[in-house]
């Protein structure tokens, strides 16, 4: 076994172990400690870090940010030491989106069938949930078969990162109106398929020509029948404006991977991601020379986002990723009073996202306070997304 075991938490369901790797044990405060936690088996890397900031050159701070991004910090090492699960740290920030269990139901024997018993524990309690769980062992997956040090490789190869943010902001400047992320949107699940006809290139390169600033193109194979095949695929088909890799990320990993993919920004998603790692995985935005587009969709989600230094772009999303209600008037409650005036303060870019139709709609989100919208159906669903651009802003927009 690789690393010391310096506490046990017996208070866990599952006992968990902290290990410090060989090499990191002298002269380092508990900020510094790098800690694997073991559950029933199961590694989980929790939480992430920030890199020193004796780090110079780009290459010593990724290196470091990978070799070292299970580093937690001091206050979630304590959370972790008084015997908090995850799920504990989690519901504290309000966050109800549950990480998976480690063990499914358990297994019941009757004859030669073998049956597991459902429960409250271990069924994941809306889509969301069942999305998250579903990615924890898929990025499980894929992580073994590349790990960190592999795609950090790979990251020298890719594209250069475009500028996404100034790309939203350009276009606002220049059109008078919000900038437009359009999606690369197959399927969804509240949805089902969208398109059947789809071509991400082509779709894309339409977007481009009639005035998308930036694209958002999917990921996720199991419910949006996306993939990162198509990220490449659209990036290498010289599509300029800069992509938005549309994933759940659970994981920095999966940030460093998008990278290697070609993406220019990623989404964070508040009601999955506590704050610990909303900050860190911003940090390694920063570091990788991404943006991340953290994605909101309550009032305490909003003002937990806006306590978090280094935020520069928001997205407020209309639907309840739990129960796909859609609301647009949610973009105008959370920008209202205190919230706004910071969002102002800070400088910070904000997105509107999800069920945007009309030209009203647009107007009714311009006038709340956004700088830029992101929409998939409305678009994705019109026989030439293309003239979807058009009526959806009620004029071209492309120059
Ligand atoms: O779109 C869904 O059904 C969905 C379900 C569960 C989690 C996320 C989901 N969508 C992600 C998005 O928020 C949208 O793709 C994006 O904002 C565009 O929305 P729309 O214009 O309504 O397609």
């Amino acid at each position: 076994m690789n690393g010391a075991i310096i506490a046990a938490a017996p208070n866990i369901r599952v006992a968990q172990l902290f290990f410090v790797a060989p090499g990191y044990r002298k002269n380092m405060s508990s900020k510094d400690l790098p800690m694997r936690i073991l559950e029933g088996g199961r590694k989980r890397v929790a939480p992430l870090c920030c890199t020193r900031p004796d780090e110079e050159s780009p290459d010593a701070a990724l290196a470091v940010t990978y070799n070292k991004y299970h580093i937690a910090n001091s206050v979630e090492v304590s959370e972790w030491e008084s015997g908090k699960s995850l799920d504990n740290i989690l519901e504290n920030q309000g966050i109800t989106i549950r990480r998976r269990p480690l063990t499914g139901p358990p297994a019941h024997a009757v004859g030669p069938f073998e049956f597991r018993l459902e429960n409250a524990g271990n069924t994941p309690r809306n889509i969301l949930e069942k999305i998250i769980w579903n990615k924890d062992v898929e990025v499980a997956q894929l992580k073994e078969r590349k790990p960190l040090g592999m795609l950090a490789k790979e990251i020298q190869n890719a594209p250069p990162v475009r500028d996404f943010l100034g790309a939203l902001k350009a276009s606002f400047q220049q059109t008078g109106m919000p900038a437009l992320i359009a999606e690369v949107k197959k399927a969804s699940p509240s949805r089902g398929v969208l398109r059947e006809d789809f071509d991400p290139v082509q779709i894309a390169q339409t977007y481009q020509k009639n005035g998308a600033a930036c694209l958002s193109i999917l990921t996720d194979e199991k419910y949006f029948q996306g993939s990162f095949e198509n990220l490449e695929a659209v990036r290498r088909a010289g599509v300029e404006c800069p992509l938005l890799c549309k994933e759940f990320i659970i994981d920095a990993w999966q940030i460093f991977y998008a990278r290697s993919k070609g993406a220019d920004a990623i989404l964070l998603i508040a009601a999955i991601l506590p704050d610990l790692d909303i900050k860190y995985m911003t940090k390694i935005c920063q570091k990788l020379g991404l943006v991340a587009l953290v994605e909101v969709h309550t009032e305490r989600e909003m003002v937990r986002v806006l306590g978090i230094d280094g935020i520069q772009l928001i997205g407020i999303n209309n639907r309840d990723l739990g129960t796909f209600e859609v609301d647009i008037s949610n973009t105008k409650k959370l920008l209202e009073g205190e919230r706004g005036q910071i969002i102002r303060q800070k400088g910070i870019t904000v997105v509107g996202e999800s069920g945007l139709f009309t030209p009203d709609d647009i107007a009714f989100v311009q006038n709340a306070g956004v700088h830029a919208v992101l929409v998939g159906e409305s678009l994705i669903k019109q026989d030439d997304p293309g003239k979807g651009i058009v009526q959806l802003f009620g004029r071209d927009i492309s120059s």
